[in-house]
């Protein structure tokens, strides 16, 4: 059973009048991981500002806990740990538990098995459908056996090498998980450690392991691939950690003051790496009025505020190349473009059948029931604006941007958008409906079924 059964939340967006205010939203769920797991590894203390407080980064901070480290909330947002070294997390005494988190586990996963400890994970219902054997496959070339049941699902037991082996290994996959989960696994291997990633995905475990002092380097290849090189067993130094906006989060906001009529809403602090940045640069070729203002660095990351004023969207093609850097906000470019005039269409998605849910058939299926045309192809879809009316109820599938995205469409259509469980929201973006309700935007509890 998954955490959130038993407490499901029906939840109904209706349309709202226009969207106004300025919101900040809370920190980047990726950088939030990694500063807790570098942190457990680094010794000394190291002080994140911004972390964001959703379920799935507190999984991880209860996973470094177990794994020995101090990990305590001096006030919102305001975390510290005190770390254990690299090779030096110790035995959890029972089973991790990473919930909904895809990230936290399979990051985890890298970082706990470079060592002679024997470790069992497990998640919520979603987590445990989801594919391990990507990250369980470079993991066994460096020495780590894998207890797991059929196909490489979760639960699963992790007993690491006495000596893990660096290797060289070439990303099969677009994902920063993957690559992620070996440069973890790779800083307490003696040697270097070498990846190729032929598609670039977002740097952020890059970024923060030069910042903590690990010995890393990244070169472009003469194929124009990205080649990492970790050389092992350095010690990492505490640093002090700034989480700025969540991109991923702040897509919602977004897309909603761009499709309700009237909008004009500032996002504040929104991170705005280029490897993260896809959505932003569809919207705006889509015709959406954003303009970003002060732009600055925090914590290493370019960021700045995001004006979105409500837009006619025209229709377009996004790349598959883009993918990677909008892997996230599919589902809620699916919305944007049920407003845009023509055909979206959105390619190279194979990904996305394997998140919290297979986000292509939850999309399709949630704008059929609110009547707005769609394809559904193995690995693309085709939304058609200016179809949609609402009415429809949604099932989320214990997936957050599910929920959100088509809470965002019950916002701009006549009639409501109802989802079957808002409860999965706080995995990533607790504060979602507070801060959506203080700009305007309008909301109904609905029983829940009778269990
Ligand atoms: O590394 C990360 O923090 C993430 C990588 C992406 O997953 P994949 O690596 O599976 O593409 C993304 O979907 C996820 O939300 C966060
Ligand atoms: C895919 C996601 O996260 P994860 O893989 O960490 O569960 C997401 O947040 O959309």
């Amino acid at each position: 059973m998954s955490p959130s059964a038993g407490s499901v939340r029906p939840l109904a967006a209706l349309a709202s009048g226009p969207l106004r205010g300025r919101i900040r939203i809370p920190g980047d769920k990726s950088i939030s991981h990694r500063a807790l797991m570098l942190g457990a590894l680094a010794i000394g203390e190291t002080v994140i500002e911004g972390l964001l407080e959703g379920g799935d980064v507190l999984a991880t901070a209860e996973a470094m806990r177990a794994f020995g480290a101090t990990v305590t909330r001096q006030a919102p947002g305001r975390w510290t740990v005190n770390g254990l070294g690299v090779g030096g997390l110790l035995e959890p005494e029972d089973v991790v538990d990473f919930g909904n988190a895809g990230t936290g586990v399979r990051l985890a996963m890298g970082l706990a098995s470079n060592q002679a400890t024997t470790v069992t994970f497990t998640g919520d219902a979603s987590l445990r459908r989801r594919p391990m054997g990507r990250i369980l496959d470079p993991l066994r070339r460096m020495g780590v056996q894998v207890l797991a049941r059929s196909k490489d699902r979760l639960p699963l037991t992790l007993k690491g090498p006495d000596v893990a082996l660096p290797i060289d290994y070439r990303v099969p996959v677009a994902s920063a998980q993957v690559k992620s989960a070996v440069l973890l696994a790779g800083l307490n291997a003696p040697g270097v450690t070498r990846l190729v990633e032929p598609v670039a995905t977002r740097d952020h475990t890059e970024r923060m392991l030069a910042a903590f002092g690990a010995a890393i380097e990244i070169e472009t290849n003469a194929d124009g691939e990205r080649v990492i090189s970790l050389e092992g067993q350095r010690d990492l130094r505490p640093q002090s950690v700034e989480v700025p906006g969540d991109p991923s989060a702040a897509a919602f906001p977004i897309v909603a003051a761009l499709i309700v009529e009237g909008s004009d809403i500032t996002v504040e602090s929104v991170l705005l790496n280029p490897l993260r940045s896809g959505l932003l640069e569809t919207l705006i070729e889509m015709g959406g009025d954003i303009t970003i203002e002060k732009r600055r660095t925090v914590g290493g990351e370019s960021v700045g505020d995001i004006r979105v004023r409500a837009s006619r969207l025209r229709a377009v093609n996004v790349p598959a190349g883009r993918a990677p850097s909008m892997i996230d906000e599919y589902p809620i470019l699916a919305v944007a473009g049920s407003f845009a005039e023509g055909r979206t269409v959105m390619e190279g998605l194979g990904e996305l059948r394997v998140k919290e849910s297979d986000r292509i058939a939850a999309v399709a299926a949630g704008l059929a029931a609110n009547g707005i045309a769609c394809e559904e192809g193995p690995e693309s879809l085709v939304v058609t604006g200016g179809s949609g009316v609402g009415g429809g109820r949604v099932t989320t599938h214990l997936d957050h941007r599910i929920a959100m995205s088509f809470l965002v469409l019950g916002l701009a259509t006549a009639d409501r958008v109802a989802i079957d469980d808002a409860a999965p929201i706080a995995t990533s973006f607790p504060e979602f409906r507070d801060l959506m309700t203080g700009l305007g935007a309008r909301f109904e509890e609905l029983e829940p079924p009778a269990s």
